[in-house]
């Protein structure tokens, strides 16, 4: 790095939790004014965007992955699947507890499903404002040995006590990457992440072992028509051509198939009507495209 050139870093964050807390609070004290999107539709139950922040030297995404703290929503397992999917997918996670509650199952769960997970994980310990720092300690104690956190930060989100110091240690963990949003205004579709997750799991499972985990979806277009209807392009990215054979299958009967399962589960997400049009691409060694796929929600594999 030549001295003094800057490098601008970005990346998508998720916090997770048990309700109440405290990530809306925590969201609001650090977009506050600056909020520059919030998903036109308010979904709490869909991956989306829930705020950018923007700075000088850094842009975080903060992402929702509703899936994880909410096993019981309509779409279950596959929702705490494609929760597991995102996790693995983004730069890292912010896992907050509230400071004055007991370790419990909600976060024994939580930190269970994180085992699955390579992304690192933080661990934010929230609402210290109501407890002595004594007991701080103690809180510390019951978590530090039940995950590899890569970092412990106590904070109040209401008070805003310790916040912008963890917003600086998260910068510290950003990719070097472009500001993906204009500063105050996002022409994002919200909905891309999931749905480019929807797809590529359809790829995977129908797939099965043929095609590796480093396929990638691109959305490339997102349209509501007069009608009502949403129409959707993507392109699914393998590496190989012998991976696009069989992607496409005989006669293109698997790209039907992956077309079809998707675009139900699509409408279920969206509660509208979708033509999903597919296609494969070859792209060797994409994997080293990291700036276009993040572009996209997506990091290189760590394999
Ligand atoms: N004392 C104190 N209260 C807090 C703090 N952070 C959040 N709260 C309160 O905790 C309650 C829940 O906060 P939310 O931000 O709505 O929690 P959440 O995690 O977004 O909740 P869900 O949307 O249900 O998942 C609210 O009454 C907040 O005012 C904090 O640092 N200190």
């Amino acid at each position: 790095m030549k001295n003094n050139e800057k490098h601008f870093k970005s990346g998508f964050i998720t916090i997770i939790g048990r309700p109440n807390v405290g990530k809306s609070t925590f969201l609001n004290h650090v977009i506050g004014q600056k909020i520059a999107i919030m998903s036109d539709k308010a979904q709490t139950t869909r991956n989306t965007i829930q705020g950018v922040l923007t700075t000088d030297d850094a842009q975080l995404i903060f992402i929702d992955t509703p899936g994880i703290h909410k096993p019981k929503h309509r779409l279950g397992d596959f929702m705490v699947k494609v929760a597991t999917n995102t996790l693995n997918e983004v730069d890292l996670i912010l896992f907050m507890v509230n400071a004055t509650e007991e370790f419990g199952r909600g976060e024994q769960y939580i930190l269970e499903k994180l085992k699955d997970v390579h992304t690192k994980v933080f661990l934010v310990i929230n609402k210290i404002d109501l407890i002595h720092p004594d007991q701080l300690i103690e809180v510390i104690a019951q978590y530090k040995d039940k995950y590899d956190f890569a970092e412990i930060i106590p904070i109040s989100a209401l008070q805003g006590n310790n916040v912008e110091r963890l917003i600086d240690v998260i910068k510290n963990y950003m990719p070097e990457g472009p500001q993906y949003y204009p500063n105050d205004q996002v022409t994002d579709h919200p909905e891309r992440f999931i749905i480019a997750e929807l797809i590529r799991e359809k790829v995977l499972h129908l797939t099965r072992e043929e095609v590796p985990h480093s396929v990638a979806v691109i959305i490339e277009k997102i349209e509501k028509r007069d009608n009502g209807t949403i129409h959707i392009m993507a392109a699914i990215i393998v590496e190989r051509n012998s991976q696009k054979g069989i992607v496409i299958g005989k006669q293109g009967a698997m790209l039907k198939e992956i077309g079809k399962r998707a675009r139900m589960d699509i409408e279920n997400l969206l509660g509208s009507k979708v033509f999903l049009e597919l296609w494969v691409k070859v792209q060797k060694d994409w994997r080293d495209k990291a700036t276009l796929l993040r572009e996209f929600g997506y990091r290189e594999d760590e394999y």
